[in-house]
């Protein structure tokens, strides 16, 4: 007999401590979700699944990134590698089809359901309506079958089980009448914010719907093969070894056809290739470090692009970041590939942590929306809102500014940021030139991300500037 296990949720605060709001009003409080139970399910089946998933896409919609709402159903779950894989699929998948699935649920209920029961709807459907073209995870039955059993072990869903039943049922009936009626809604066809929507047809009226569908695919898995330890041809040959087939996407830059984990990528522990995007990959190339040079990379964890700067030349490299806790994983990727920085945990924007002796080159890959990465981070585009744009892009300005003093003359510093938003980015990079007359060298400036035969890259911004003597 299967073992049974407890998804452990997060408590709702005692009836008296809770504000006094009128009904109506509940949906409007972050959702909190009861503990003080045990839900009864195998945790081998899609019900514990779809719960577990469940349970993370409220953090989302509390505002929580998915990653860490994951890690916490992780850790209080207890769930197995294979039953966590499976968690995190049905979330992601959610993600992607948010805005489709509020839009079916509001057709098919008369007023919104509770946050966990709409949150089970927002991972069943898109089980039952896979992508064009994408074959269907699981039966549609047993996802039916599934979410009623996930919502009748949970006390804050229980009673809406019956309703959850119909509300699937009748999708898998009408289900072309009623994606024709949601989908025409601009939220549902996308799947993102209509401000969202809007920001991007402002910026790139001809390629908007090129984005925003570049943003809903899932993204591939490109590896960098590490200069210092082998060349890309000998890592293909190690690849089509292991059975993996793959091929090359950038002068560093391995894609492979199918997605596997870390574990099963061939020296990935040795240190042969690491994981990052092909776009990301251009920043270490533009940035042009020399051997013995003394380099800044400003807002560096978890070390991708510092450790491509390591494997490309012999630099004295100065990785700062002010989150101390990330800035671990900028050592274990140092210790894997066999490289070393000196790591500093510090605000870019501020100087108390500088020796004074300047920089040949700094690398400001600064905080921002990360609107450029939301096919790997589907969350995203829930969390931000509009006003995050104007105040990540006013820190970045302080981060440049107080960098460029560390500038050395002749020196370079590179800015980069992975976001779509010209205020950003383009914008940013304007106004910085014009603040210190500085001179713009060759960059990319704005990448759109793509995916394709040839080129496959997240969304990134790109400019050079060299400090006169
Ligand atoms: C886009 S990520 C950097 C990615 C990294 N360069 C790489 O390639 O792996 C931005 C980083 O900036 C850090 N950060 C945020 N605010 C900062 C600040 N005021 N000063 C320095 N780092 C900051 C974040 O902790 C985050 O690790």
């Amino acid at each position: 007999m299967n073992k049974r296990s407890t998804l452990t949720l997060k408590a709702k605060p005692a009836a008296a401590d809770r504000p006094k709001l009128r009904a109506s009003h509940h949906r409007d409080l972050k959702p909190a979700l009861q503990t003080q139970f045990k839900a009864d399910l195998k945790p081998d089946s899609l019900a514990f699944a779809l719960l577990g998933a469940a349970n993370a896409v409220v953090q989302v919609r509390g505002g929580t990134a998915l990653p860490q709402a994951l890690a916490g159903v992780f850790a209080s779950s207890g769930a197995s590698p294979q039953q966590r894989g499976a968690i995190q699929d049905i979330a992601y998948r959610a993600m992607r089809q948010l805005g489709r699935s509020e839009a079916l649920t509001a057709l098919m209920t008369p007023k919104a359901p509770e946050p966990l029961v709409g949150a089970l709807l927002a991972c069943a459907l898109p089980l039952m309506a896979a992508a064009e073209g994408a074959a269907a995870p699981y039966e549609e039955f047993t996802v039916v079958d599934q979410a009623v059993t996930a919502a009748a072990a949970h006390p804050d869903a229980a009673r809406a089980k019956g309703m959850m039943n119909a509300v699937l049922r009748r999708f898998l009936r009408e289900r072309q009448d009623l994606l024709k009626t949601a989908l025409l809604q601009p939220t549902a066809k996308w799947n993102y914010p209509q401000w969202w929507m809007d920001a991007v047809r402002a910026a790139y009226p001809q390629d908007w719907q090129g984005v925003l569908e570049a943003g809903n695919a899932p993204p591939p898995l490109t590896l960098r093969v590490n200069a210092r330890k082998g060349t890309v041809d000998a890592y293909l040959k190690l690849l089509e070894q292991a059975g993996l087939a793959a091929s090359q996407i950038g002068p560093q830059a391995v894609r492979l056809a199918k997605p596997v984990g870390v574990q099963l990528i061939p020296g990935f522990a040795e240190g042969l290739v690491s994981v990052q995007d092909s776009g990301a990959q251009l920043a270490a190339t533009l940035l042009d470090a020399r051997d013995g040079m003394r380099v800044l990379d400003a807002c560096a964890a978890p070390g991708g692009k510092t450790c491509h700067i390591l494997e490309l030349a012999d630099v004295k490299l100065t990785a700062l970041d002010a989150d101390p806790k990330r800035l671990q994983r900028v050592q274990e990727n140092l210790d894997r590939l066999q490289l070393q920085a000196t790591l500093q945990a510090a605000e870019a924007q501020d100087r108390g942590w500088w020796d004074g002796q300047q920089f040949d080159r700094i690398l400001a890959d600064v905080p921002c929306t990360a609107s450029g990465i939301v096919r790997r981070h589907p969350d995203i585009r829930w969390l931000r809102r509009k006003s995050d744009t104007l105040q990540l892009a006013t820190l970045s300005a302080k981060i440049l500014d107080n960098l460029w003093q560390m500038l050395r003359p002749n020196g370079k510093l590179l800015f980069v940021t992975c976001s779509l938003w010209p205020q950003e980015s383009e914008a940013q990079a304007a106004a910085f030139a014009v603040r210190h007359g500085a001179t713009r060298l060759d960059a990319p400036g704005q990448l759109l991300p793509a995916g394709g035969a040839g080129q496959d890259h997240d969304g990134l911004f790109y400019a050079l500037f060299e400090k006169n003597a």
